[in-house]
């Protein structure tokens, strides 16, 4: 492993609470892994109670690891015998509710983080990463005449003074809108990256994480089951829960045939060259709603069971004539009926296959 580049290593890592009963423990972290390296933004992906925020903890010195080690850049940070103090870990945090400090300014929320710097710099390096942030007009404002997205910018701005070597995100977009989030992780990424700023962050939502992460960990029970770019989280996920979690899409049978292809209900799919299959063994097919399309000549026709109107497009539900239901997202302008049949056919040129 090139420990070089590599700014946090965390390896075999274990995190257990005291349970209800005095020698009862509760594992909320075990075995897990993940490296990420100087610069690049990663993701903890996954749902309510899965560990995330327990890893971020731990990353921050807040909570005492019980087996594995977590490094920054080449020290030792967190093992079972040693814990580095969380003001010597040189990490700046950006907290789910952004947690600034109503009586001060923006300027002065941002000059806080700098308390170590002299005097002179305190006012001009906050004023530099006020106008990276774009708020440059805001300085003067208080946390409450600003707006959440504003508000957020400010956190990551306290957070970045520092400098310190990595920032870490808890559901930083969670207080604010839907229709907003994708936007300001878009915003927020370039924040990040044009600064060269690594940075880990937690979230449920699979849209941001894919609007900001260059690597993402799809968590379940304490384990990262798939550390990856979202690319090859969504093309290539290694189990059946990476699959079902990432997407839209479900498991419908298919009967591997000659010439590495698969039957299924709707048609025959090319198979992933790289995986061997036994001729005339039934296999499971992911069909994700993009692999879908609405075509009103085909011959092949679905009903449409549910639909959900997202702008640009639907996402429906489309039932087959054996009764399995499947995701498609058709452009907004074709706004069938529910109950009416419409015309299909696959597209899908990435296979997703797991063994029967
Ligand atoms: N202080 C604690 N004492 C006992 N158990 C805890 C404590 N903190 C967390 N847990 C348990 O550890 C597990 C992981 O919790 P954690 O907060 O890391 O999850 P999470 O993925 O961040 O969840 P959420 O998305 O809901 O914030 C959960 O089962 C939780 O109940």
């Amino acid at each position: 492993m090139n420990l070089v580049n590599t700014l946090l290593s965390i390896q075999g890592l274990e995190i257990d609470y005291p349970g209800r009963d005095n020698n009862d423990r509760v594992v909320a972290v075990k075995d897990l892994n993940l490296d990420l390296e100087e610069g690049e933004i990663g993701c903890l992906l996954g749902s309510s109670g899965c560990g995330k925020s327990t890893v971020l903890r731990a990353i921050c010195g807040f909570e005492p690891v019980k087996a594995g080690q977590i490094r920054l850049r080449d020290t030792l940070v967190s093992s079972p015998s040693i814990h580095l103090a969380t003001n010597q870990r040189r990490i700046g945090m950006v907290f789910q509710d952004f947690a600034l400090f109503p009586h001060l300014n923006v300027l002065e929320n941002i000059a806080f983080g700098l308390r170590s710097f002299p005097n002179t710099q305190r006012a001009s390096v906050a004023k530099e990463w006020l106008k990276r942030v774009a708020l440059s007009n805001k300085a003067d404002a208080y946390p409450h005449e600003l707006s959440g997205g504003q508000q957020q910018r400010v956190a990551l701005a306290r957070a970045m003074a520092p400098e310190p070597d990595l920032i870490l995100l808890d559901e930083p977009f969670s207080s604010l809108d839907i229709d907003l989030r994708e936007r300001l992780a878009t915003e927020m990424r370039d924040i990040l990256k044009s600064n060269n700023i690594t940075a880990l962050l937690v979230t449920h939502d699979q849209f941001e994480a894919f609007a900001i992460a260059d690597k993402i960990g799809v968590m379940a029970e304490g384990k990262v089951a798939q550390w990856d770019a979202p690319y090859e989280l969504y093309h290539q996920p290694i189990n059946r829960y990476v699959a079902d979690f990432i997407g839209r899409g479900v498991f419908v049978k298919g009967i591997v045939q000659p010439d590495r292809k698969v039957k299924i209900e709707l048609g025959e799919l090319d198979l992933d060259e790289d995986q061997v299959y036994t001729i005339g063994k039934e296999i499971d097919v992911l069909l994700r709603a993009d692999d879908i399309v609405h075509d009103d000549h085909s011959a092949m026709q679905a009903e449409v069971v549910r639909k959900t109107f997202r702008g640009a497009d639907f996402l429906y539900t489309l039932k087959l004539n054996s009764g399995i239901e499947i995701f498609a997202f058709v452009p907004s302008h074709h706004d069938h009926a529910i109950g009416e049949k419409i015309g299909i056919h696959l597209v899908a040129d990435h296979v997703v296959t797991f063994s029967g």
